[in-house]
């Protein structure tokens, strides 16, 4: 890795070393010669002088090129006058010379090729030409340096095997132009010395010269330098771009997503727009949190370069580090990539830095099928329930007449005259709607609804002024014969069968003989109230039923509570099917109250799980988390499951307020509030609808509440904010309260040997091979705490402290999914966190309290735990 230096003396090289003391600042006295050589210097740096130098070395090279190509044909003839020219006159000379350059051109040519170094003397034509043409247009053609080492030498070396050449052909008159004087002379000395080992001696002389001129250190290097030149000619169309040491900051926030295959490689990509891909391997890493540093080298087509800043770069990184950082779905981390091509080049704006998308999947995966686990299990068939003879209510005319006359009559002792009536005959009670006559209040027809009750001498009158809706006054007068609502009839009904409700649940008849199906998904708890004996037990299983009969076993589980310990117990076959308990429980069902308490506390946690998985999906609710991880866009990798629908079932609230109180409350409340995006939903019965069970939180958390016969008009207020349910004749009669809207319903019957049917039919199949876990829950009561010895810490310790002070959330299922640990050792983590002060102590299904707010401090607080361990 390349690491930037700096010169202190202030200069843009690399190297750092002490600038010379200035030479004027010596005290030696200055001689008169120095004075000559600082002008001539002078003028050689003027740059008009270096110019014509320049020129003239250009013009030399010119000349000499001529001269020496003339003189290969007019050597011979001009070689007499060359040898007399001191004698004769330079006018007389010059008209005997042939040279195509007269006798300057005759006279250098055969002084450099015949006298010197012969035809190699053509090697100082190059040399002369790339000097001048350095100077003139500033900018090398060729390593000037390296073109002189290698002419000279050549120009020696040449010149000395022809002159061997020469020597032992005998023919120097002829052929002594080829070695020149030179290399005739060194010819003949090395002959009489070794004879023909002159050619071994001229083949060393070039080894020794290819070894030091290309750098050659080992014979495979030879090839090896031979191999790069020869890359380096057919790179010669391409152009390097460069991306320097760039700083690519990780936020302590951002995830590792670790390879499947190497744990420990994550993989970014600095994105630049198109050119091609390149791979960096193992640039350093410093710790997460701080910066990394890559560089690289881009090499592209010339033509592809682009004119913007358009390239995409990928590079791999090892980061033995980043095992531990919480994963989190990443954000695009941006960084600053300074981006140049040889100067040509903007340097570009930010280049985003983007995570490899390793959550994605391969795209030919089918969709995920929750189903398929239990692929063949068979939904309950209707022909499991009892055919009900069809016993339709039956309403009299004679009795519609009588109860039409009493009405009227009734109402006109008080004055009320009454427009019209019309009677419609409902499963339990039957309905008359009468319009008032003008000017008459609204008010005072309720207020006489005892009366009027009296006066029909029958139970159950209900009067709803003005019926929602219809600007009229319904009383609800309770047949004599009523019918009874089979469970079949209404699972048979359109309804029902077609219903594509998250959580159907038929809830029964209304007035006018509707089927009545609701979404508990949407309600989206419901509590229901009624007097012992008057359908709740029904009432739940009715609800259960429903669910049951709609729904897969992947799609749905139900935590039953029963402190009465007998209603729920037929439920017990579908344990492994339909149930969810808490880990090491024998029981599905719940029916002691500790327990019970744990098991409200473990749904906290699978509420508070649920939300950090939809957080990190990025969704609002269940069904659009599920939606996703069925189209295999959540990685299970990553702690993504299917999450099925929990029901919480509690018979009998009241029980438990009696003996839990608050720590039954604060958990019902709180899954109440918060459990219905990440679907869990409560049905929660009571028969003592008094305010010390159904609390004003309890009661401000179910808007969907459902009261069947209560024994006072207190009761009916308690649960449904007015009174009425305790008009209601008993059997399944009940009134649904939805928002601010109350329906009369008659609930369906269904037997304890037709739920028992069921529960056979659906247990008789395979199922998972246990209930479905729920999370375990750290009660405070499992004993006084063993003394913490944090001299023994935990070897995960400080990942666990990192995390939790990071996501300030003292949470062990925190611990749990970050650290991939089971409960308790991430439990023993949370208790080791608390002693060494950095979360509170438990608060229930709260998260603890995290002391430490920030990293430093932490690292502070770590630095000093380790010190005091030393
Ligand atoms: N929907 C209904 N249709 C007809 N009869 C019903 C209906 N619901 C309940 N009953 C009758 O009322 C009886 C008592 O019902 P259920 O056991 O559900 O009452 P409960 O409110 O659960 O009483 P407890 O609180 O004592 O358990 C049933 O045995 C049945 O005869």
């Amino acid at each position: 890795m390349a690491k930037n230096t700096y010169n202190k003396s202030g200069n843009n090289g690399n190297s750092y070393r002490k600038e010379k003391e200035p030479e004027e600042k010596k005290s030696t006295p200055k001689r008169r010669g120095n004075n000559r050589w600082e002008r001539m210097t002078a003028a050689f740096s003027d740059p008009r002088m270096k110019l014509s130098l320049g020129l003239l070395l250009l013009f030399l090279s010119f000349f000499l090129s001529i001269a020496f190509i003339s003189y290969l044909f007019t050597g011979k003839a001009d070689q007499s006058m060359v040898g007399s020219v001191n004698e004769t006159p330079i006018r007389e000379a010059g008209a005997e010379t042939e040279n195509w350059l007269g006798v300057t051109g005759a006279f250098l040519a055969h002084w450099l090729i015949y006298k010197w170094f012969g035809i190699a003397a053509f090697l100082l034509i190059p040399i002369l030409f790339l000097g001048g043409y350095k100077i003139v247009f500033k900018r090398e053609l060729f390593p000037i340096g390296r073109m002189t080492q290698f002419s000279l030498f050549t120009a020696i070396w040449l010149s000395s095997l022809l002159g061997y050449l020469v020597l032992t052909t005998q023919q120097q008159e002829w052929l002594g132009f080829l070695s020149g004087g030179i290399g005739y002379e060194l010819a003949s000395f090395s002959h009489d010395l070794l004879g023909w080992g002159t050619l071994l001696l001229i083949a060393f002389a070039l080894v020794v010269f290819i070894i030091y001129f290309f750098n050659v250190t080992t014979i495979r290097s030879f090839n090896v330098k031979i191999n790069e030149t020869i890359r380096e000619i057919e790179e010669a169309g391409k152009e390097e771009v460069h991306i320097p040491e760039v700083p690519v900051v990780v936020p302590s926030q951002w995830n590792s997503i670790p390879t499947n295959n190497d744990p420990d490689l994550a993989k970014f990509a600095v994105a630049v727009d198109k050119v091609e891909k390149i791979a960096v391997e193992k640039p350093e890493v410093e710790p997460v949190g701080q910066s990394m540093h890559f560089e690289t080298n881009l090499t592209t087509p010339k033509r592809d370069i682009p004119r913007k800043p358009t390239t995409e770069v990928a590079f791999s990184i090892e980061q033995p580090n980043i095992a531990d950082i919480p994963l989190t779905t990443g954000s695009p981390i941006k960084t600053e990539i300074p981006f140049k091509i040889e100067d040509s080049l903007p340097i570009t704006e930010n280049i985003p830095v983007l995570p490899f998308d390793k959550d994605a999947l391969p795209p030919d995966l089918p969709n995920y099928d929750p189903t398929l686990d239990l692929a063949h299990y068979q939904y309950p068939s209707l022909d499991l329930l009892d055919e009900q003879p069809i016993e339709k209510a039956h309403v009299s005319v004679e009795e519609l007449e009588a109860n039409k006359d009493k009405i009227v009559e009734t109402l006109g002792h008080y004055g009320i005259g009454i427009a019209s009536i019309k009677a419609t005959i409902g499963p339990t009670v039957t309905l008359y709607e009468i319009i008032p006559e003008a000017g008459i209040r609204i008010s005072k027809i309720k207020s006489l609804e005892d009366d009027i009750a009296l006066s029909l001498a029958a139970l159950g009158i209900r009067i709803i002024a003005p019926i929602p809706g219809k600007g009229t006054i319904g009383i609800e007068v309770p047949n004599k014969k009523r019918e009874m609502v089979s469970i079949k009839s209404v699972m048979l009904s359109p309804a029902f069968q077609k219903s594509d409700k998250d959580l159907p649940v038929v809830m029964g008849k209304t007035i006018s003989n509707e089927v009545f199906v609701t979404d508990l998904s949407k309600m989206p708890h419901l509590l229901m109230a009624g007097a012992t004996g008057q359908g709740k037990s029904v009432g739940l299983n009715v609800v259960l039923a429903s669910l049951i009969y709609k729904k897969h076993p992947s799609e749905l589980k139900f935590v039953l509570v029963d402190p009465k310990k007998v209603e729920l117990t037929l439920f017990n076959k579908i344990e492994r099917h339909f149930l969810a308990k808490l880990p090491g429980d024998e029981d599905a069902i719940i029916t002691d109250t500790k327990k019970v308490v744990h098991t409200l506390n473990s749904l906290c946690v699978e509420m508070d799980l649920r939300y950090d998985l939809l957080r990190d999906a990025e969704c609002r609710n269940l069904k659009e988390y599920n939606t996703k991880f069925v189209t295999r866009r959540l990685n299970p990798e990553k702690g993504h499951r299917f999450l099925p629908y929990i029901v919480l079932v509690v018979d009998e609230l009241a029980d438990l307020m009696m003996t839990a109180g608050k720590e039954v409350e604060q958990p019902i409340a709180r899954l109440a509030q918060l459990a219905r995006a990440i679907g869990i939903h409560l049905v929660v019965a009571t028969q003592r609808p008094s305010v010390n069970v159904i609390t004003g939180i309890i009661k401000a958390n179910f808007p969907a509440r459902l009261s069947f016969k209560v024994t006072s008009k207190i009761d009916s207020r308690t649960i449904l904010d007015t009174g009425g349910a305790d008009q209601l004749v008993g059997q399944g009669d009940m009134l649904l309260m939805m928002g601010s809207e109350i329906i009369r319903l008659q609930c369906p019957f269904v037997k304890t040997e037709e739920v028992e049917r069921i529960c056979d039919f659906v247990g008789g199949q395979r199922g998972y091979p246990n209930a479905y876990q729920l999370p375990e829950f750290e009660g405070d009561d499992s004993g006084g705490k063993e003394e913490i010895d944090l001299a023994n810490r935990d070897s995960m310790f400080e990942e666990a402290a990192r995390i939790i002070v990071q996501h300030q959330q003292g949470s062990t299922s925190l611990l749990q999914r970050r650290l991939k640990l089971g409960y308790n050792r991430a439990g023993r983590l949370i208790d080791q966190l608390e002693a060494a002060g950095i979360v509170g102590p438990f608060e229930g299904s709260k998260a603890r309290e995290v002391l430490i707010s920030d990293e430093y401090s932490l690292e502070q607080l770590l630095n000093k735990m380790n010190d005091d361990r030393k």
